[in-house]
């Protein structure tokens, strides 16, 4: 009798399809990455249209998993040993995680994205949502940032601006390599009309907004602002510009959340960084 494995189709890298017409099972392979495009794989080897764990019950009897069946090598016509196909049959755990995360990621951004266009439910409030946009652009921070620095008249508060025009383009560089290395694309439900881009702001991981408004909302409390209710309120902004990302459909809400982290984190570089009156002093002298 024929061992069932060498009926089998040839994998062409291992594609992820499930049950053929014939009723037998295929099943995903984990060294091979997902296409963009294609659809987020099951969470269970199942035959389409059947109950997951009979068929998960009908695959662990299959002979392709029976060890030690006289059957079912296909060893000496080249194919992976059974042990092999049965560590394959099931997804990792990571990867399920994952492909949940970013289905509900994606579902929730899409119920958030609100004021996507002027169409969308919450489509008045979409000038405000801009408003707040522009207050976590880089040009207004750098703007804002070198005027101080023009004004300041104190070597404390020239000190403190100059690291924050540093950490400033610092974030910009951090956030393009990241975003060209992961290339997602932005929800399809945002409208590309945002204020002074760069090539890479057409991916949409992380937010470059959450990552400027945690850098710049943790050096504003450190070191600008010090009152109780102004601290409350750098806190209050930088929530908004987080929230203001999803609601305008510009980002996913991971994108946020990540964005969020990583500004946070670029803090901690510029804190190591920081650049100090001697350094500067150091600097000037090798320039000029
Ligand atoms: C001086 C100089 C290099 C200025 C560039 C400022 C600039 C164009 C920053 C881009 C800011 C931006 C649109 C980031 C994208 O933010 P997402 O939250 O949409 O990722």
């Amino acid at each position: 009798m024929p061992s069932p494995k060498a009926k089998a189709p040839a994998r062409a890298g291992g594609s992820p399809v499930l049950g053929g017409a014939n009723g037998r099972y295929e099943f995903l392979s984990l060294t091979k990455p997902l296409s963009r495009s294609s659809p987020p794989p099951p969470l269970l080897l199942q035959r389409q249209g059947s109950d997951p764990t009979t068929a998960r019950l009908r695959v662990s009897e299959s002979p392709t998993r029976r060890r030690g069946s006289g059957s079912s090598t296909g060893s000496a016509s080249g194919q992976a040993p059974p042990e092999e196909d049965g560590l394959r049959l099931n997804p990792s755990f990571v990867r399920v995680a994952l492909s949940s995360l970013l289905a509900i990621d994606l579902w929730m951004s899409k119920r958030l994205g609100v004021c996507a266009c002027e169409d969308s439910s919450w489509g008045s409030v979409r000038p405000l949502m801009k408003l707040i946009e522009i207050s976590g652009h880089g040009i207004p921070w750098l703007a804002g940032g070198v005027y101080c620095l023009y004004k300041s008249d104190s070597a404390a508060g020239q000190e403190v601006m100059l690291n924050l025009l540093m950490g400033l383009l610092l974030d910009l560089l951090l956030v393009g390599i990241v975003k060209a290395s992961v290339r997602r694309r932005r929800p399809s439900h945002n409208r590309m009309d945002m204020f002074a881009t760069f090539s890479v702001d057409r991916y949409s991981f992380p937010s470059g907004h959450a990552t400027r408004a945690a850098m710049c909302g943790r050096f504003l409390l450190a070191h600008l602002v010090l009152a109780a209710p102004l601290r409350v309120l750098v806190l209050l902004w930088a929530a908004l510009v987080g929230l203001s990302r999803v609601m305008l459909g510009r980002h996913n809400v991971t994108d946020v959340m990540f964005g969020f982290w990583m500004g946070y984190c670029q803090y901690n570089l510029v804190e190591m960084l920081w650049l100090s009156p001697q350094t500067l002093q150091g600097l000037l002298g090798y320039f000029a």
